[in-house]
């Protein structure tokens, strides 16, 4: 794939829930290699939106596909293959409490190949440096962990399969400052090293300016506005406008 393909390429997307209707004929396309912000007011549907990329949601009309491949109405096996090819860091890391944090790591490898145990636990440990945390940590249960090592680990575990994209939701959400921007740091370290697309739903304008290459304002049921954020923080349009000035002054970009 080169700069110009669609990583993520979503046509005439339409979302409801009874009366009502969340999306509304939306179109989106996210390119090779670029980081995409994903924002938009509460209950605009961006946790919606991920869900029905990752097929999680079947929705009421229109196409979704993922590095060119559909993800609507395909079966299930299909599904769980093309999803491997997927890292997804879900709110709050979503780790499973009764496993070490290598087993949690490991486990997508455990589940999808052959590979022995040995090389399985390598692998899980490179992961594990490779989020910035040390060999000390591969034993220890996710409630012996603070909050930044959690998502740390879950970021591991995202990455463990060697996906081509990354989508992740509130990443640093629930992090204090510093946390919350050594995380942001991690992204953009990792996203240039291995050449990652990354989809990232964030409320936290500090990540939108330091990790992100472009922005999508998702708003009346569709994409609003796009674009970098330097430019999105300074729309126009009132309902993007309001969104930007309702939320804290980022620092110098
Ligand atoms: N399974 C469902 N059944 C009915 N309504 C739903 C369902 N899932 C989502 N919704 C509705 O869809 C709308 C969009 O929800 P979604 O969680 O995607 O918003 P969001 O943009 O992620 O919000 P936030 O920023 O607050 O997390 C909300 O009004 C929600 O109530």
């Amino acid at each position: 794939m080169d700069e110009n393909t669609a990583v993520i390429q979503v046509r005439g997307l339409v979302n409801q829930f009874g009366n009502h209707r969340v999306h509304d004929g939306l179109d989106l396309d996210v390119w090779q290699g670029e980081t995409l912000g994903l924002v938009g007011g509460s209950g605009t549907g961006k946790t919606v939106l991920l869900r029905t990329l990752l097929a999680l949601h079947q929705p009421t009309a229109g196409s979704v596909k993922l590095m060119g491949q559909g993800m609507i109405g395909v079966d299930e096996a299909r599904l769980r293959a093309r999803r491997q090819q997927i890292g997804m860091l879900f709110q709050n890391g979503a780790l499973f409490g009764g496993l070490t944090i290598l087993e949690n790591v490991a486990l997508p490898l455990r589940e999808h190949t052959r590979l022995s145990s040995a090389v399985i636990e390598e692998l899980a440990l490179i992961k594990l440096r490779m989020a910035g945390l040390g060999p000390e940590v591969a034993g220890r249960y996710s409630n012996e962990l603070s909050g930044g090592m959690i998502r740390r680990a879950s970021l591991a575990r995202a990455l463990i399969m060697d996906p081509a994209l990354l989508i992740l939701d509130e990443p640093t959400a629930g992090l204090d400052p510093i946390n919350a921007a050594a995380f942001d740091d991690l992204i953009l370290e990792l996203s240039d090293l291995l050449g990652l697309t990354v989809l990232m739903v964030t409320h936290d304008l500090d990540a939108l300016w330091q990790v992100t290459d472009r922005v999508v304002y998702l708003g009346q049921g569709r994409v609003l506005e796009t674009g970098p954020i330097a430019r999105l923080s300074q729309s126009e349009q009132p309902e993007v406008a309001r969104y930007f000035s309702d939320r804290r002054r980022p620092k110098e970009a």
